[in-house]
């Protein structure tokens, strides 16, 4: 026999024991607990060392749908050594959070997103413990449901601002362009004066392609199972494969744009000049008696953007696209507004509550285009059990939201864009609530800003213009491996438009 074939037998015959070895493994853990009357939820065994990580690299909402299907609305799966617990069903999920909602609310604290990216600080990827509540009431201060009105002023003229510049750019509706960037500078400059008081003056600032670009990165190296690395402790000794080196730029870069803005307001509030009232200025007042040191201070200013921008500035991007496809949604959403609007002033906040086709766009939009398809995942910090499933202390917990807003028997048609389904009192009414900005007291801080802004940019979007999509399948520049960016025509829907954006130039 050649050493080669030796080989290939000696690795085959390894590989084969290792598995069994494995196999015998989680068979064992399941029989200890059986023994004592306890069963994990269902789910696939995977292999030895990475667990279903291997099935995963892609993309891991499919697999995790898939196993749906095959184990059911609740289930477990060993990713490395870590066991997580998968919630597909918004019933589950609620009965869970309803039943035992502190033991389900702290978070596992990941080697990549919270060592590295955020240096063991903050709030998204903190446990639950003294720091999260410090920095959560801090942070809540400035974006909970009180103290989001009086941003309300301030959100509806970033909103006009976006308008004009999108009426600009595209030379009053001749050129069609992609909005992305102005929708992430709205999102950006919203922030930007709830953190430290000020704002970009234009989309070409420097400031929004850096922010965006570093959000973009964000998202990608801290989806919730991107990263073997943090299941899998061996591999930290390979930082140029796992991302390590990418978490580590990405933290100097994060921390060196924010600490920039920190120390700006700091300097103007030690020369005693007149700095608004904004959460790094609260922030750096409270540094001693809440023991915050700088990097604390920087890190959740951070954290904050890297929250907010890219996914508020998704959002509205997969809604204008969505209209776009959509003439009688776009159609119906325009009599709305000239309903109630009328053409001579741009929808506002007080409007809202009367625009409930309006918010109907929105929900659907968020519905369908969850920009977090997989949430935050949670960690229980105490045994538990659900209809007979035990689910072991320190499991992550995955709440598959996408999963739960597509799922038939709540929604029907469920890949349908179908505004109408959450409007109250139609036949086609459901109602369910939607989880994207997830459950329990580790749900979303920023969801009253977000959705204001995202509200207000949708109704000024559809009072100002007609919209239609590009047809981009032929743009030699487009990536194969990206999604193709959207290029839309906006045209003014009415000659009161440049007037009430304040262009002068109007034709
Ligand atoms: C469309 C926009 C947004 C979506 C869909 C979204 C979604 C989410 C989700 C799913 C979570 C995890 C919830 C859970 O664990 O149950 C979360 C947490 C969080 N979000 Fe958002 N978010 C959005 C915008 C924002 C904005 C604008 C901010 C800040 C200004 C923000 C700040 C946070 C923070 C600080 C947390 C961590 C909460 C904690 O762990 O205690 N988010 N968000």
């Amino acid at each position: 026999m050649s050493s080669g074939a030796h080989n290939f037998g000696t690795v085959a015959l390894l590989s084969t024991l290792a598995a069994l070895a494995y196999a015998l493994l989680h068979a064992f853990r399941r029989l200890r607990l059986a023994l004592v009357g306890k069963s994990l939820p269902p789910g696939p065994l995977g292999v030895p060392l990475l667990g279903a990580l291997p099935f995963m690299v892609a993309r891991p909402e499919v697999a995790l749908n898939q196993w749906a299907q095959k184990y059911g609305p609740l289930y477990s799966v060993w990713l490395g050594e870590q066991l997580h617990v998968v919630v597909s069903d918004l019933g589950i999920a609620k009965g869970l959070f309803e039943t035992q909602n502190m033991v389900f609310s702290s978070r596992k604290e990941t080697f990549l997103k919270s060592g590295i990216v955020f240096a063991g600080r903050g709030i998204s990827a903190a446990s639950f413990g003294e720091s999260w509540c410090r920095n959560h009431r801090l942070v809540a201060k400035y974006l909970n449901s009180d103290a989001v009105p009086d941003y309300l002023a301030g959100l509806e003229v970033e909103t006009a601002e976006m308008l004009k510049a999108l009426y600009i750019k595209s030379q009053g509706g001749t050129l069609p362009l992609d909005p992305h960037p102005h929708f992430a500078r709205t999102s950006l400059n919203n922030l930007l004066t709830v953190l430290f008081g000020l704002r970009t003056d234009t989309v070409d600032h420097p400031l929004v392609a850096h922010w965006l670009k570093l959000t973009q990165e964000y998202t990608r190296i801290t989806a919730p199972l991107s990263n073997a690395v943090d299941f899998v402790p061996g591999l930290r000794r390979f930082p140029a494969w796992t991302g390590i080196g990418r978490a580590r730029r990405l933290h100097q870069s994060v921390v060196g744009t924010c600490s920039a803005l920190v120390s700006d307001v700091d300097r103007r509030m030690k020369a005693e000049e007149d700095v608004p009232d904004c959460l790094a200025r609260h922030l750096l007042k409270a540094k001693e008696e809440e023991s915050l040191d700088d990097l604390d201070v920087v890190v959740l200013c951070a954290e904050l953007m890297l929250a907010a921008v890219e996914k508020t500035a998704a959002v509205v991007s997969s809604l204008v696209a969505e209209i776009a496809g959509n003439a009688d949604v776009q159609a119906r959403g325009q009599a709305e507004l000239d309903r109630v609007v009328g053409r001579d002033r741009l929808p506002g906040s007080e409007h809202e509550k009367d625009l409930p086709y309006i918010s109907a766009i929105v929900k659907e939009t968020e519905r369908l285009h969850n920009p977090l398809p997989l949430g935050v995942p949670h960690m229980n910090t105490e045994d538990a059990t659900y209809r007979g499933h035990f689910i072991p202390k320190n499991s992550v917990i995955i709440l598959n939201t996408t999963a739960m807003t597509h799922d038939a028997s709540l929604y029907g048609e469920p890949n349908k864009f179908d505004p109408e389904r959450h409007l109250k009192g139609t036949a086609k009414s459901t109602d369910q609530g939607y989880p994207i900005f997830g459950i329990g007291p580790r749900a979303c801080l920023g969801k009253p800003l977000a959705q204001h802004e995202i509200q207000l940019a949708a109704a000024g979007i559809l009072w100002a213009f007609e919209i239609e999509r590009v047809d981009t399948s032929a743009d030699a520049t487009a990536q194969e491996d990206a999604p193709a960016p959207l290029r839309v025509k906006l045209t003014p829907r009415h000659n009161r438009v440049s007037a009430v954006l304040g262009y002068a130039k109007a034709a």
